[in-house]
């Protein structure tokens, strides 16, 4: 089953299968009843339609309710400009998909700040306000009567470049349209924009502490998605030639994204399956009279049961369509990993601090988790930072990387107060760390998990990235080369490929380590990267830290594991109850009074 799944996925990725389809559906049109060309039509509006919301719900993470009103403000658009205001169709079709996009950035900027239910519900309201719109704007759309005599085939008036197209040219004018979107949204999804889009998928504090701004990739995954579905609705206006409210109502927001998730959500194959078989299974179903819908239903009932993952998901190997797998796989066969760099001394601790933090303070509701620390982290040196469960040792990692606002203090990174600035700007600005759980994509590779540390280098524009411009290629090229490095350091090279959800624990920390050596930090905060580790993988994290240190970072590590941070750290800070209660070597820590007492326990046994 594995090998066939194998199989499946080498075969469907292939782009010359998807251009023999292209070119034969193209002939193939040509030879066949006026029906079965309508349905062909109609096919190419719900791929577009499936991988619109594929973009948004599937890769982005962010569900949608409403997305026909994006289909109905496209489909108006695009009617009204060309019979009301006698623009062109082409004309049309553009500023139709331009109001969709802008519409789609727009409403990023509400249904951004919200999630889940809330988002559900939200996206729903927006999908009734346009049915609404289009229901009670008469005057413009036409009300509940519609809007007729759009040009179209069937009227014998659309005229496109002075050429008047039949339902044939206009089905290939769909086509290829619509391969042209899919060859862009997979290129798209392949660069480091789409792994923004997973990224912030699977984890938003994750996302911003790679320096991902999550609110900008929301925007865009709304803008883009706003304009496929309003590409799919200006389409639709002149292939039908009449527009009534009716067509954009709730269901046909609920039938886009079933056709999504039977496809198979997250890839660039699943949806299209979804939408032929969702543009196949009505017209079947017509025998079944007045039963139609009751058949419908349970067939949806009995393919979410049995198809978890979509119908992608059981002909494929997991998510084998996304991201930069085959890309980095190429470009991998022509990379020879790094040698560790050699070993030296730690920098001298008179050197300038790269991180200085000086009396900070944070309290949630009446505790005081942190207060009044100080601090300084100098290049080339690894400071611990340890303590008593609840000392505050995280919460001063959460200040001082922007996910928690100080109360009070400063945090000056490399010179600059970053003191409640947000979290992707500190990142951005080369501070990185790491989580007490290790926070990944769970649908991406290792490879491609280590790949997501480099976002804050990247520079395509996401234009270039859809063209798949040779600038844009040659940055991914580098970026690969440097996680196949990164992998070779932490002994992950042989894991490469796999799925990280696949992996025992101790890979994850691993992992994310990685990803911050990737990131090239001048700081890096590590949280308890040891908790949980295997013997070996203790010494593959220590190689790892002292890389760090090596090649001049400073770092700070959380730990409780005693004996791991003996062997690699340079200067350790003691923390109790949100205050430093030492500051010097490992040595004068284990024989301080204050330490013992409320850490290292050895008061409790004297007293026991
Ligand atoms: N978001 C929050 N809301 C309320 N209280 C919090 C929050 N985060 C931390 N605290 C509290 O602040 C104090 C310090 O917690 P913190 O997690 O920083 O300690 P820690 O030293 O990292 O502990 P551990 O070693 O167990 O991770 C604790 O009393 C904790 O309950």
């Amino acid at each position: 089953m594995n090998a066939f799944r194998h199989a499946m996925a080498r075969i469907l990725g292939q782009p010359l299968l998807g251009l023999a389809v292209v070119v034969a559906l193209w002939f193939w049109a040509g030879m066949i009843d006026r029906a079965t060309v309508q349905l062909l039509s109609f096919l190419m509006l719900n791929i577009l339609l499936a991988q619109s919301i594929n973009l948004l719900t599937g890769i982005a993470g962010q569900i949608s309710l409403g997305h026909a009103g994006f289909f109905a403000i496209g489909a108006y658009a695009a009617g009204v400009l060309t019979k009301s205001h006698g623009i062109s169709v082409p004309l049309a079709l553009i500023l139709a998909v331009a109001l969709t996009a802008a519409v789609g950035w727009l409403l990023a900027i509400p249904a951004g700040r919200v999630k889940e239910f809330y988002l559900a519900m939200m996206t729903a309201g927006f999908g009734l306000l346009c049915f609404e719109i289009a229901k009670e704007w008469s005057s413009v759309t036409g009300g509940v009567v519609g809007l007729s005599g759009i040009a179209s085939p069937t009227l014998r008036n659309l005229k496109v470049l002075g050429w008047t197209f039949d339902a044939v040219d206009l089905f290939r004018a769909m086509l290829v349209a619509t391969a042209i979107v899919l060859l862009l949204m997979r290129n798209l999804v392949q660069s480091y924009h789409g792994r923004a889009f997973f990224a912030v998928q699977a984890s938003e504090i994750a996302a911003g502490s790679m320096g991902i701004a999550r609110g900008q990739v929301k925007r865009r995954a709304y803008a883009i998605s706003g304009a496929m579905a309003g590409l799919a609705g200006a389409l639709y206006a002149h292939l039908v030639g009449y527009l009534g409210p009716d067509s954009f109502g709730i269901m046909r927001s609920v039938e886009v994204l079933v056709m999504a998730i039977v496809g198979g959500m997250g890839t660039i194959v699943g949806p299209i399956l979804g939408a032929a078989l969702f543009t196949w299974l009505p017209e079947r179903l017509q025998v079944f009279a007045e039963y139609q819908f009751m058949v419908y239903g349970l067939i949806l009932m009995v393919i979410f049961l049995v198809l978890r993952r979509g119908i992608a998901g059981a002909l494929t190997e997991p998510t084998r369509f996304i991201a930069v797998r085959a890309m980095a796989a190429a470009r991998a066969a022509d990379t020879k990993p790094a040698a560790p760099a050699p070993a030296t001394n730690p920098g001298p601790a008179d050197r300038p601090a790269l991180l200085e933090v000086r009396d900070l303070a944070r309290n949630f509701a009446g505790l005081v988790a942190l207060d009044g620390v100080s601090l300084s982290l100098r290049p080339g040196r690894i400071t611990a930072l340890i303590g008593p469960n609840g000392s505050g040792k995280s919460t001063l990692v959460n200040v001082v990387s922007g996910i928690y606002q100080p109360s009070r203090g400063h945090v000056v990174l490399d010179g600059e107060e970053i003191g409640g600035k947000p979290d992707h700007m500190i990142a951005q600005r080369g501070l990185i760390r790491t989580f007490q759980d290790p926070r990944l994509v769970p649908s991406f590779t290792v490879r491609e998990n280590i790949l997501l540390g480099g976002q804050r280098h990247f520079r395509s524009p996401m234009l270039a990235a859809a063209l798949r411009w040779p600038s844009t290629l040659r940055e991914e090229a580098d970026m690969v080369r440097r996680a196949e490095q990164v992998m070779a350091l932490a002994g992950l090279d042989g894991v490469a490929d796999q799925i990280i959800d696949s992996l025992p624990y101790g890979y994850r920390r691993l992992v994310e380590v990685g990803r911050a050596i990737m990131a090239e930090p001048t700081v890096v905060l590590l949280d308890e990267p040891a908790a949980g580790l295997s013997e070996a993988e203790l010494g593959r994290l220590a190689t790892m830290i002292r890389h760090l240190r090596d090649t001049g970072k400073a770092v700070l590590l959380i730990e409780h594991h005693m004996d791991f941070v003996n062997d690699i750290v340079d200067d350790v800070v003691v923390l109790d109850s949100g205050r430093e209660i030492y500051r010097g070597d490992m040595r004068g820590m284990r024989e301080d009074p204050a330490v013992i007492a409320a850490y290292l326990g050895v008061g409790q046994n004297d007293h026991a």
